[in-house]
């Protein structure tokens, strides 16, 4: 490898077989990815190809049956379930499709508790939410109940939760795949803006349309990455991606 910073996250080999009911689920098949520092990057695919299955082996969710996964240089080799926990919540923010909010406590707590979890002061955890919840456009709704919001909303909390504790990796799993255009045009919106700033995004989608708003963007198939289209460093940089894709929703 180069001589630069060690990559954001770093996998070699990752193989996942699921065992059901019917026949074994081959679903992740020899997977080598690396992602750098600042990146977006898409992994597009059919149903079935194994994208969630490779997002929850990155995000220590799942466990490979062999290959390794590396976070900013740091091998995961040998993490408890435990440790991984610990270090997820500093090293890596997850958002999913149907949010995950905790459903009984109210909004600002569902953000504030992964920073006090992860040793934040009270006053430093609140401040965080509520810096995270008016960028958001959630301002007013920190006394709501998860129940109380659009699904639009839901997921900008989630988002917020998912970075608060300024995690170098965001990990994003078909984030708008349960929200209507509107929904699905903010939190795209969001996503960019945060990669604006420097956040590296690992967004997984079934959507071209949405996978084309990332710079780099890999067709996963059968379990196995079978493109992997970055732009290069004298591409001209991407413009209006998003509402280019997005205009074509409405
Ligand atoms: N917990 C599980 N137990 C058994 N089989 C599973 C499990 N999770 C996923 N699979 C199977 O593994 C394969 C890959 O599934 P996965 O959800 O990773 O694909 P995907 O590309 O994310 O699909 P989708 O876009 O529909 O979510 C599929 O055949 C699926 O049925």
């Amino acid at each position: 490898m180069s001589d630069g910073p060690a990559p954001v996250l770093h996998a070699e080999g990752l193989v996942k077989t699921h065992y059901g009911e019917g026949a074994p689920a081959h679903a992740v098949r020899g997977v080598d990815l690396s992602v750098t520092r600042g990146e977006f990057v898409a992994i597009t695919g059919p149903s079935g190809a194994g994208k969630s299955t490779l997002l929850h082996l990155l995000g220590g969710l799942l466990r490979p049956d062999s290959g390794r996964i590396e976070l900013d240089g740091v091998s995961t080799d040998n993490w408890s379930e435990a440790r991984w926990a610990v270090e997820r919540r500093k090293r890596i923010g997850i958002v999913f499709q149907f949010f995950n909010l905790v459903s009984n406590v109210s909004v600002a707590d569902n953000v504030e508790l992964p920073a006090l979890l992860a040793g934040a002061s009270p006053k430093k955890a609140r401040t965080e939410r509520e810096e995270l919840l008016a960028e958001l456009g959630l301002d007013g709704k920190e006394r709501s109940m998860p129940g109380e919001l659009s699904g639009g909303e839901q997921q900008r909390v989630a988002l917020a939760r998912a970075l608060v504790n300024h995690p170098p990796l965001l990990l994003a799993d078909e984030p708008a795949g349960s929200l209507d255009s509107k929904g699905t045009r903010e939190v795209m919106r969001l996503l960019s803006r945060f990669h604006q700033r420097g956040q590296t995004i690992l967004l997984v989608t079934h959507d071209a349309r949405l996978a084309s708003a990332a710079d780099r963007v890999i067709s996963f198939f059968d379990g196995r990455i079978a493109d992997d289209a970055a732009l290069t460093d004298t591409a001209p940089p991407r413009r209006g991606g998003i509402s280019g894709v997005l205009e074509l929703r409405d």
